[in-house]
């Protein structure tokens, strides 16, 4: 029997800086997500999105729980989101599926990754020039999208709410591919942490092919299976101009297909992935929908997208 993809859009905005990439779940459907999907062999299902209310109609009167040294903004709204995606995202593995979240910023991972590793524990591969491994306290900009790693991880606490940590996830099996941006305090935290670190140099040293196999190895090495996180940002803003936060020198078009097919390959034979996102395109800021499609040819290359 094919394997149920079940699409998931939360068009949130609530943990970047930028508007518009409230509106990547449109964007990533148009650019034709549900057939690119079929084609490659999968049975799917859209759930529709999240409703999220939009900054402009959120109640001015309820001020943000602000403390002294830290700077989580949106909070509130964040965690209304992460909640209901973990439920969403939980439903969908429990049903036999692999729920597809297309964001939406990055701190939608929050909801993805505590949903996926409910009853479950779990490693993940974090596609991104950026590690997102800020805390409150840490955090240069108070957005949200660059804290959810740090957040997931229990020991290092978002705003001091258990709805943001996710007790499956596993330090040890957090892979972190194609850095090239990281705040001073995300370098010593990771430095520190068990999570493992390849950054675009050692990509440029031992290519992907050997970086995604590497990747794939540590990150299921002892768990029931894995999320996979796409930020578009981790792609070359040459590949990807449709994003929030660009950093030049990332990966290539091809690069980025290689590895995704890669994840596609092992997970045939190994039966472990478990989930996935999709986040940061910012049709605002996009070329012809170009980030989007993007987006959709590489969550079908994961899921199962072959040449020949
Ligand atoms: N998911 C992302 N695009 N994250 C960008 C994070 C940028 C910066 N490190 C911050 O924490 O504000
Ligand atoms: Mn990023
Ligand atoms: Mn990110």
């Amino acid at each position: 029997m094919e394997r149920e993809v079940r699409i998931i859009g939360a068009p949130t905005d609530y943990g970047a800086n930028r508007r518009g990439v409230d509106m990547g779940p449109s964007a990533i459907r148009y650019a034709g997500l549900a057939d690119e999907l079929r084609a490659a062999g999968a049975d799917v299902t859209d759930t529709g999105d999240l409703l999220v209310p939009t900054a402009e109609t959120r109640d001015p009167s309820v001020d943000e729980p602000k403390e002294e040294g830290r700077n989580a903004k949106f909070v509130r709204e964040v965690e209304d989101v992460s909640l209901r995606l973990a439920d969403q995202v939980a439903e969908a593995i429990d049903d036999g599926g692999v729920p597809l979240v297309l964001g939406g910023d990055h701190s939608i991972a929050i909801g993805c990754l505590s949903g996926s590793g409910r009853d479950a524990d779990i490693g993940a591969i974090w596609f991104d020039a950026h590690g997102d491994y800020n805390t409150p306290e840490t955090s240069p900009s108070g957005n949200i999208h660059g804290m959810p790693l740090a957040a997931a991880l229990a020991h290092r606490d978002l705003a001091d709410v258990e709805w943001a940590n996710a007790p499956g996830l596993q330090e040890e099996n957090v892979v972190w591919v194609g850095l090239r941006s990281l705040d001073e305090a995300e370098r010593k935290g990771i430095r520190e942490s068990e999570a493992t670190a390849f950054t675009m140099s050692d990509i440029d040293e031992h290519g992907m092919s050997e970086i995604i196999d590497q990747a794939l190895e540590i990150a299921t090495d002892g768990v029931d299976g894995i999320h996979v996180s796409l930020d578009l940002d981790w792609l070359d803003p040459n590949e990807a101009p449709g994003v929030g936060t660009p950093v030049h020198g990332g990966a290539t078009y091809r690069e980025a297909h290689y590895a995704l097919e890669r994840v596609a390959e092992y997970d045939e034979e190994h039966d472990v992935l478990r989930s996935m996102d999709a986040v940061e395109v910012n049709p605002v800021l996009d070329e012809h929908n170009q980030t989007a499609k993007l987006a959709t040819e590489l969550a079908a290359s994961a899921l199962g997208k072959r040449i020949l």
